[in-house]
């Protein structure tokens, strides 16, 4: 028989869920404080425990981490009220199987939930990941910190919660919130993307919210913004810190309330969407910086999900190449030369960019060689060293660029002296390298300038915002 042990100071709830289960066939035991689950503890040897988050003398989280540490096999859920969803999803990344809300909204879901949970286990939750992953294409990888990421998603998928992705350029911000929309009940509704620094301050409102014919100059007919046609789905805000002032007020009061207006229309709308925002800046620097609203950061992050940059998960290098060949329906493999230059580069535009390279390298190798050799990379990932040789979008230094264009200067020294025999491909793609990293590493150390705010570094270099993605390489 399997066994529960309920752990709440309510008497109420206590003997509601003790009658449910023991209802059910379920052997259960109560505690009502934290003393009393710590006198318990070296005799338990519960399958599931459903924890109250705050108890008088304890925290939910600590009895958790305690109750994770003597009975790893437990399996723990854990019960919140509405203000205290944070620290349900702390549990969770602490290991708690999932969280309940009290009141109860649902008795049917809490014993499915139950039910689930004591028959299926760890395993199908693995199981579900991956076929979800196959199906969306996403490769998912060895990486540990990756594997932590999609199951935190998989487990708050199902609930309302806005959540966070912070990540840099190309990291799969985007593939994230897409599985995050198909693990949801959200999946049979859109999922809707769009950038806020792509647009401007009043095309992007009209984006958002929508207009009324005439609303402005150019209005020739109505127009449903994104909260509407996303409504019972999911928005997803890319780029959410280069949204202006003003619309980060109209956001913050939609996200509170449901409520919107289309531009140039009276009438109060509602809308049930989920936001999904990402930004590859740190948003906590762009509130210090004020160039975000503390209010609207509070609300967007609920759940905050971090995306490792590839540098930082390379031995997924391999599988992601296999993965991209695949994709490119060819026989073709990369040679160990060529994947151990791969591992080396530092990846600034993460998958994106080795996406894009596994993209070039198939385009000019088929149909002259079953090997991708490292003649076909580019010149930046076969003449980069693991020393600082290449501008990274976070290392900006001039002592970097100085380094890059020495040894730039001493390439095409070589091409010119005629010493190897002259492609003169290869020479303007030297040319055309320079310029992709000495405008790289203006717009990076700009950026840097303005803590992060991409629009006040496209202002202060006077280009757009948009040309300044293409120059950090984040858009094809
Ligand atoms: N896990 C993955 N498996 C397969 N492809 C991936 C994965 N992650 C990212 N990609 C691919 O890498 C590219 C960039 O991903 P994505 O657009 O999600 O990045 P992003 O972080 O949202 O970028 P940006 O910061 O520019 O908005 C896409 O082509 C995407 O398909």
């Amino acid at each position: 028989m399997k066994e529960i042990v309920i752990i709440d100071d309510e008497p109420e709830i206590r003997h509601f869920l003790s009658y449910l289960l023991s209802q059910k066939g379920y052997r259960v035991t109560l505690c009502e404080s934290g003393q009393d689950f710590e006198r318990l503890l070296p005799e338990l040897d519960a399958d599931l425990a459903l924890i109250d988050v705050k108890l008088p003398d304890a925290s939910g989280l600590d009895i958790l981490k305690q109750l994770k540490q003597a009975v790893p096999h437990c399996i723990a859920i854990i019960m919140t009220g509405y203000s205290t969803v944070k620290t349900a999803v702390e549990a969770i990344k602490l290991g708690a199987n999932d969280y309940i809300e009290k009141p109860f909204d649902s008795i049917d879901e809490l014993e499915a939930l139950l039910d689930h949970l004591l028959n299926h286990h760890h395993a199908p939750y693995a199981h579900e990941i991956s076929l979800l992953a196959d199906e969306l294409g996403i490769m998912v990888g060895e990486c540990e910190d990756m594997h932590h990421l999609l199951t935190l998603a998989h487990k708050i998928a199902k609930k309302s919660l806005n959540v966070l992705i912070e990540g840099e350029t190309g990291s799969g911000k985007d593939v994230l919130a897409r599985f995050i929309h198909h693990a949801s009940h959200r999946s049979n509704y859109p999922f809707i993307a769009i950038n806020c620094g792509a647009l401007s301050v009043s095309l992007l409102e009209s984006e958002l919210f929508g207009h009324e014919k005439g609303a402005f100059t150019g209005a020739f007919k109505e127009r449903k913004g994104v909260f509407e046609i996303a409504d019972r789905g999911t928005l997803f805000l890319d780029e959410i810190a280069e949204a202006s002032p003003a619309t980060q007020v109209k956001l913050l009061r939609t996200i509170e309330t449901g409520e919107y207006r289309r531009i140039g229309d009276e009438a109060l709308r509602r809308t049930n969407t989920r936001i999904i925002a990402a930004s590859h800046a740190d948003l906590a620097a762009a509130v210090k910086a004020n160039t975000f609203r503390e209010d609207l950061l509070y609300r967007l992050d609920v759940v905050k999900l971090t995306i490792p940059p590839l540098r930082e998960r390379k031995q997924d290098i391999p599988l992601f190449l296999k993965h991209f060949l695949k994709q490119h329906n060819t026989s073709l493999s990369f040679s160990d030369e060529a994947i151990e230059q791969l591992m080396k580069y530092p990846w600034p535009g993460n998958i994106r960019e080795l996406a894009n390279v596994v993209k070039r390298a198939v385009t000019l190798a088929e149909d002259e060689t079953a090997m991708i050799t490292p003649h076909y990379l580019p010149e930046k990932i076969r003449l980069h060293s693991p020393e600082p040789s290449v501008i990274s979008t976070d290392k900006c230094e001039g002592s970097v660029l100085e380094s890059y264009l020495e040894e730039w200067t001493e390439e095409m020294l070589r091409l010119w002296d005629h010493d190897c025999e002259v492609n003169l491909e290869d020479v303007l793609l030297h040319v055309k390298a320079l310029e992709v990293e000495v405008g790289k590493a203006f717009v990076s150390k700009t950026i840097n300038e303005t803590m992060g705010n991409r629009k006040a570094a496209a202002d202060k270099l006077k280009i757009s915002t948009r040309q300044l993605r293409y120059l950090l390489s984040e858009k094809n």
